[in-house]
């Protein structure tokens, strides 16, 4: 740990710099509780004490994330308490081992964290400054990034349940090391920083300060750039979406022939656009092509898909279908009298009377194939199989489809036909099945 001596005075600077920052957020946003990333570094510091200085009417969390790969780990949560405390603010400590010792598991740690202590109006303030955005559109524009990652991190965007702020990424390192000096502060100097084999440090050690050297001005620079950015962002998006309302067929389906119509430079990034809008889920160029390939070009009879992160892409009948991951109930259960059934992957849900007392028995089964049934007004048996087909139901919701069982009969296909011999069609009774869309996991 170290304690730097008094020097010049850019606390001023860096209090008038947090306090614009948050006071704009407020306009827009309602927040009842402040959460304070407290790693106890230089940064971190210097946020705790604005934070308690200005927000000081606030209700204010302290949160520490103790990812014990360090002999001093549990340390530094003690140092983290005891500024709290010192300022009299609540303090959690959080601990959670990252997979392994990476940067990015680490971090990916630390946001599973943060994810889930917040809380609706909850607002995450973290330390970031310039130089950790100027390090990060660095480090992206060497590993290939596009429009979205060369803009950084932003100042403030939704996190979990709340959001997250950062009002320090308008100041500049060097100031919040004066300011730091200018309070008297000690902090936690993590070895970590200092091994030039992450990727980061690397950046912060050895290519930042020469290019600083040089281009004083950089991270402005950057600032410069990311709005300029932001800007063409929001254009391609205008015009995107124009695209997507011509192709789309409700939010969750687009018209393969419509897409393939599109001149061939707008339709990967309609793909991209229409999946990271409805879903979260940023596709890179790997799999954008992959699923121009695997699904769009593929066979009338096949039925590829393409799953990433909870969400299937299915093609069904020239559309292209976004769709939740199936994890539902599969195991029998009874039907019960209740209106609604949550299977897990759909809504089951029973309109009218029960026909008869045979129905107080009923199952709810999972198709396995091959079953048959006699469907009230026709002749004859009929496979499950031709029933769905008939009624245009995508390959991927046939798999699974509940059917409703009295003893051995089959006696409904819920949404699709009731059977004879069971009375259920005097009473007006029906049975509907909605499998789950991506809008009921929203
Ligand atoms: N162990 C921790 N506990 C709580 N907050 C932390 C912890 N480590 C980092 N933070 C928060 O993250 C901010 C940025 O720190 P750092 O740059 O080390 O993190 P990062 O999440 O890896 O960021 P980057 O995306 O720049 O790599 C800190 O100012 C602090 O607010």
């Amino acid at each position: 740990m170290r304690r730097k001596p008094h020097n010049h005075f850019p606390l001023n600077e860096c209090e008038r710099s947090f306090s614009a920052l948050i006071s704009s957020f407020l306009k827009n946003n309602d927040v009842d509780r402040w959460v304070i990333a407290h790693s106890g570094g230089l940064d971190s510091q210097l946020l705790l004490h604005l934070a308690a200085k200005h927000l000081a009417d606030r209700e204010l969390l302290v949160v520490h994330v103790n990812h014990q790969l360090h002999p001093k780990s549990g340390a530094w949560a003690e140092f983290s308490q005891r500024e709290a405390e010192r300022l009299g603010l609540s303090h959690k400590v959080s601990c959670v081992v990252p997979e392994s010792s990476s940067e990015a598991h680490a971090r990916d740690a630390r946001y599973a964290a943060f994810t889930s202590l917040l809380r609706e109006n909850d607002c995450l303030l973290m330390g970031h400054h310039a130089d950790d955005q100027a390090e990060t559109i660095l480090f992206r524009m060497i590993r290939g990034s596009g429009i979205r990652g060369l803009q950084g991190m932003p100042f403030s965007r939704q996190f979990a349940q709340g959001q997250l702020l950062r009002p320090l990424l308008n100041l500049e390192r060097s100031e919040l090391e004066g300011a730091v000096q200018n309070l008297g502060l000690a902090y936690i100097d993590d070895p970590s920083n200092s091994l030039d084999h992450y990727d980061r440090n690397y950046l912060r050690h050895h290519v930042l300060p020469r290019i600083k050297e040089r281009w004083g001005s950089v991270t402005q620079r950057f600032q410069q750039n990311a709005q300029l950015l932001s800007q063409t962002e929001l254009l391609l998006k205008h015009y995107l979406q124009a695209d997507l309302d011509s192709c789309s067929e409700g939010d969750d389906c687009l018209d393969i022939r419509a897409w393939l119509s599109l001149p061939d430079i707008r339709q990967p990034e309609l793909l991209r656009f229409w999946v990271a809008l409805r879903t979260g889920v940023t596709l890179n160029q790997k799999q954008v092509s992959s699923i121009s390939s695997d699904l769009i070009m593929a066979q009338d009879d096949a039925t590829p898909v393409f799953k990433r992160k909870g969400v299937e892409i299915r093609r069904f009948q020239n559309q292209l279908y976004l769709v939740p991951e199936v994890v539902g109930n599969m195991s029998d259960i009874d039907l019960g009298l209740s209106d609604e059934l949550n299977l897990g992957d759909g809504l089951l849900s029973v309109t009218g009377k029960i026909p008869s007392e045979k129905w107080v028995n009923a199952v709810v089964k999972r198709r396995k194939g091959g079953e048959r049934c006699r469907p009230v007004g026709k002749s004859g048996t009929v496979t499950v199989k031709k029933l769905l087909q008939e009624a245009s139901i995508p390959p991927w919701q046939r798999e699974h489809w509940p059917l409703i069982f009295i003893g051995e009969e089959l006696v409904a296909v819920p949404g699709v036909c009731l059977c004879q011999g069971f009375d259920a069609e005097k009473s007006g009774f029906s049975l509907l099945w909605r499998p789950f869309s991506l809008s009921d996991n929203s």
